[in-house]
């Protein structure tokens, strides 16, 4: 039974024993599974305890208090190195419904990665693996997929993922840029125009809808589509047909609809700026990007990744750099830490990237007061007293030339309290 499931597949009794696999689980793992003695979490984790035990959810133990199906994302160590996989936990139960096992389906991840790796999005925080849970099951159908989450969060990369994991990857992903579209613009870009159709349209030209024919079309910054066009995009969204612009003839294109908005479209709605049937249209299947600083935990990662990929791939960050990145709050987002990390390479003279070749932003002093900021942005930046001792501390220990002692003279501690901070950071005095 379990060889008529085309994705990898085990079955498992309810103390963590693999007792059958089937060729796909064979083929994708190349692992050695011993039948009836392995567990689940020796073979995925290469851990002694279960999945719950070392920061991961248990489907397993979810489906044993259900006894319903249950989902998770987990990291798998596997052959090929750790990669993400969307595992999908069945009870299996006699004829009196007594649970005999649980058949856990696997379906790799592989648009996301947990550690550098070209092409990919990279994070391993909760926030990222819940949001990589839902883009999984996104793909999984053609439901319309809205894209919610601050600007830099990686909402293209999302779009572009779910069609990869979508059965339209043979087929074209086309992105269209919704902010400040005007109403020919919108209507010559979108259906395309026959020629003759308006000055200047000397041959006929194919719109980007009738490009995407069997793919997948991201509509970015849905929330700037001004209202007078907004009836228009319904319809075409309602209906997927179209006429060019100067044509008579109706044309149709099957293509999957991603939509993205850094604004909040319900707001817009209840303000009568955005359509509520065009809202209910788009927002199928939402799926919330968290900001950078909610996914504080990635950023060294990230970091490594971009230098790396970049064209200084030979320099580093000293630890009181990497330090005072993880406490800046990124309005910007990903793109603004990549930003960032570019600029300090090039202003480095050395291998070494330190904390003074970062960007003011980034720097302490600007972090904790920003009088020229509104209220109500310096609020949003506000960061915790602990995070802005840490911030102030990397900076100083990345410019102090002098010992420990007379440092903690300066700062008005004791020596002993001077190491247990910088102890708690993780940070080093360049001269001690
Ligand atoms: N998880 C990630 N791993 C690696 N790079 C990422 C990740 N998320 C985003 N990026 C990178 O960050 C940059 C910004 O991402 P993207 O353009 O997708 O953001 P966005 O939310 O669409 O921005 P905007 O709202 O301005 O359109 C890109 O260079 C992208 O490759």
């Amino acid at each position: 039974m379990i060889n008529a499931i085309d994705k990898p597949a085990i079955f498992i009794t309810p103390d963590y024993v693999i007792h059958a696999v089937n060729q796909a689980y064979i083929e994708t793992y190349n692992t050695q599974v011993i039948l009836g003695q392995s567990k689940c979490h020796q073979i995925s984790h290469h851990s002694n305890q279960p999945c719950d035990k070392h920061g991961e959810e248990c489907p397993l133990q979810q489906c044993q208090s259900t006894a319903r199906a249950a989902n998770a994302v987990h990291i798998h160590s596997t052959a090929q190195g750790k990669s993400y996989c969307d595992i999908l936990m069945k009870p299996i139960k006699d004829d009196s419904g007594k649970v005999l096992g649980f058949l856990e389906i696997l379906d790799a991840i592989d648009y996301a990665s947990t550690e550098s790796k070209k092409g990919t999005m990279i994070g391993q925080s909760a926030p990222f693996k819940q949001m990589l849970n839902r883009i999984n099951r996104a793909s999984q159908s053609t439901i319309a997929v809205l894209l919610q989450g601050e600007t830099g969060a990686g909402k293209e990369l999302v779009a572009k993922a779910v069609h990869q994991a979508s059965s339209r990857n043979d087929k074209p992903f086309v992105v269209i840029e919704c902010t400040g579209l005007s109403e020919n613009l919108f209507e010559s870009e979108l259906f395309g125009y026959e020629k003759g159709a308006f000055t200047g349209a000397t041959t006929s030209k194919k719109g980007l809808i009738e490009i995407a024919h069997g793919g997948t079309v991201f509509f970015d910054e849905i929330g700037d589509v001004p209202m007078n066009m907004q009836v228009k995009l319904l319809r075409l969204l309602e209906t997927q047909c179209y006429r060019a612009v100067g044509g008579l003839k109706q044309k149709r294109s099957d293509f999957r609809l991603v939509s993205a908005s850094h604004k909040n479209l319900l707001e817009l709605v209840e303000k009568g700026e955005f359509r509520r049937d065009l809202y209910y249209r788009i927002a199928g299947f939402p799926i919330y990007l968290p900001s950078l600083r909610e996914r504080h935990d990635d950023i060294p990662t990230l970091v490594n990744h971009f230098i790396k990929y970049s064209e200084y791939k030979h320099k580093k960050f000293s630890a009181n750099a990497l330090t005072l990145l993880s406490a800046y709050a990124y309005p910007g987002n990903i793109r603004e830490l990549k930003n960032i990390i570019e600029q300090s390479a090039l202003i480095a003279n050395e291998d070494i990237i330190h904390s003074s070749d970062l960007p003011e932003s980034v720097q302490p002093q600007h972090i904790i007061i920003d009088e020229k900021k509104s209220s109500q942005t310096a609020a949003a930046d506000l960061m915790s007293l602990e995070d802005a001792e840490c911030a102030y501390l990397s900076q100083v220990c990345d410019q102090f030339k002098g010992s420990s002692a007379e440092l903690a003279i300066k700062l008005n501690i004791s020596v002993r309290t001077l190491y247990r901070k910088l102890q708690r950071y993780e940070l080093k005095l360049s001269v001690l």
